[in-house]
């Protein structure tokens, strides 16, 4: 079992996408969807993205967006995923050339294999909580509502935070986990104690689980 993949989304400032990586996360998460809180413009973005490493993921976030939209934020940032958070199709998804995940927003009666199905093209779904607002809710779900046997690698958000994040790993063994809320100060504004110690709940939940395969 690999070690599970850590992305910190809605960052807004340099001294977060620091913390963010001197702490370890393998991806951090910008959120073009105006009405979030945690929206950037390109500008800002780009100024951002480029502090990462190599091996550091940048990940552009958008909920429904005009295609001519993420045709600009393309030209101006250097993303390399796409995520898609609101009711885009695979076809709507597919056009603009890069890879993808899609989020499910998670409430019972939802049928995350037939989700899966429906977006063939996503490298990855992320099951977020079904909040007013699309998402970034710090909202968790039932987690019981994720089917075994996905077929993709499951990026588990929704909620999380350093108190709940060992448990999530420990119960769901997602890909990777994702968050928001939880290591916030307020809305936009990481804290870095809060980053580290999510970080090191997952880790901690890694660890348990290795000695448990040994
Ligand atoms: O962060 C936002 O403001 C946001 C807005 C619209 C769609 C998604 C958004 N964030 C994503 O929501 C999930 C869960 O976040 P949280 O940890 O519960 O706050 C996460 O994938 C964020 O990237």
């Amino acid at each position: 079992m690999s070690r599970t993949r850590i992305k910190i989304c809605g960052l807004t400032r340099a001294e977060d996408v620091r913390a963010a990586v001197d702490h370890g996360a393998d991806a951090i998460g910008f959120v073009f969807y105006p009405p979030s809180p945690r929206a950037v413009n390109f500008e800002r973005a780009a100024e951002l993205a480029a502090l990462l490493p190599p091996f550091v993921t940048a990940v552009g976030l958008f909920v429904n967006p005009a295609p001519e939209f993420v045709s600009e934020a393309l030209s101006r940032v250097p993303l390399q995923l796409l995520q898609f958070h609101g009711d885009e199709s695979d076809a709507d998804c597919a056009r603009h050339g890069r890879p993808w995940i899609k989020a499910a927003r998670m409430r019972p009666g939802v049928d995350l294999l037939e989700f899966v199905a429906l977006h063939p093209g996503a490298r990855g779904i992320l099951v977020d909580a079904f909040v007013d607002g699309y998402g970034g809710g710090g909202r968790i779900f039932d987690w019981s509502l994720i089917p075994a046997g996905l077929g993709r690698p499951l990026i588990l958000s929704g909620g999380l935070d350093p108190d709940n994040v060992d448990e999530a790993v420990r119960r769901v063994r997602p890909w990777a986990v994702d968050v928001s809320s939880g290591v916030e100060r307020a809305k936009g504004i990481k804290d870095a104690g809060k980053i580290a110690a999510f970080i090191a709940g997952v880790r901690h939940a890694d660890g348990r689980h290795a000695l448990s395969a040994s």
